[in-house]
């Protein structure tokens, strides 16, 4: 079984690094760490980055999971390959440009890349973002699946994913304490559905629906209150037709005691304060 640690970057092709670096600093609250002609390095945490925008296909999308060691990640592959995933070995360059020790790729089910990396870099300096957003952290993601109870079966059978809710056959899965860091959404297509950060208060998620409002970014569903984890939400829509959502307020699981349980498919499952949804996936 592969054990993964946490969610921890996220790696977007773009048509147009200028416009989706000025998105993320001065609207979504993140810092650029590192920086070249055709790339940045963005934090969101003490991670030294946790997205990463590249010159590229915008539909170019890969996740990275961190694992706890090398003899783990040689297991991973050997795990994988004996299921018939073809597995990439990151070479000497790859990891110094993702800041890893070392890291190997493949990709899940519906078609996403995926790495597993070990030993990503943390930074002492403190993060320091560009807007107050009240960004804690990057928190987890949403994927396309184009099969939901296939791909539920990969990230469990083989990612030692646990199911802590289900909206209909969306699974909200979680790898460590946190309620979800992976959410599998129908779709005909693969990729990345949302990418979450995690914000300091029901505050911080209200002051940048202004924000939002008023610098015409469209508001994709919210604000809202997630019967599921809890957490107080606002999607919006990004460069790319990528969304983001800020959160606050996702519940922990206590591993011992706590049972999975079955949300209806219908609105009030999404959001209890009766918000319509416009995610891709999750319409209502
Ligand atoms: O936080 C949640 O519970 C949640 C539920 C449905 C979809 C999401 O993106 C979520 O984050
Ligand atoms: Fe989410």
């Amino acid at each position: 079984m592969i054990e993964l640690l946490d969610v921890c970057y996220v790696r977007l092709g773009t048509k147009d690094i200028q416009t989706s670096t000025d998105f993320a600093t001065r609207i979504l609250g993140l810092e650029v760490s590192e920086s070249s002609r055709n790339s940045r390095h963005l934090r969101s945490d003490e991670r030294g980055h946790t997205l990463y925008y590249h010159d590229g296909d915008p539909n170019d999308h890969v996740v990275g999971f961190e694992i706890s060691s090398n003899d783990d990640l040689d297991s991973a592959a050997a795990t994988l390959e004996a299921i018939g995933n073809e597995v990439y070995r990151g070479t000497r360059d790859e990891c110094d440009s993702r800041h890893v020790r070392d890291f190997i790729s493949f990709r899940e089910p519906s078609g996403l890349k995926i790495e597993l990396v070990v030993r990503p870099e943390v930074l002492g300096k403190r993060h320091f973002p560009s807007r107050d957003a009240g960004i804690s952290g990057f928190s987890h993601v949403g994927i396309f699946s184009q099969d939901c109870q296939r791909d539920e079966q990969f990230w469990t059978q083989v990612c030692n994913a646990r199911v802590s809710d289900r909206i209909g056959d969306v699974p909200l899965l979680r790898v460590n304490e946190i309620h979800h860091t992976l959410a599998l959404v129908p779709s005909q297509r693969g990729g990345l559905q949302h990418i979450n950060h995690q914000v300091d208060s029901t505050d911080d998620v209200m002051r940048s629906y202004h924000l939002l409002k008023e610098h015409n970014v469209p508001i994709v569903f919210g604000p809202g209150r997630h019967p599921t984890s809890g957490a107080r939400f606002l999607y919006f829509q990004g460069p790319d037709g990528m969304t983001f959502e800020y959160s606050v307020g996702v519940s922990e699981v206590d591993e011992e005691t706590y049972r999975e349980r079955q949300f209806g498919f219908e609105p009030f499952s999404l959001c209890m304060w009766g918000a319509k949804s416009n995610l891709d996936g999750l319409e209502n």
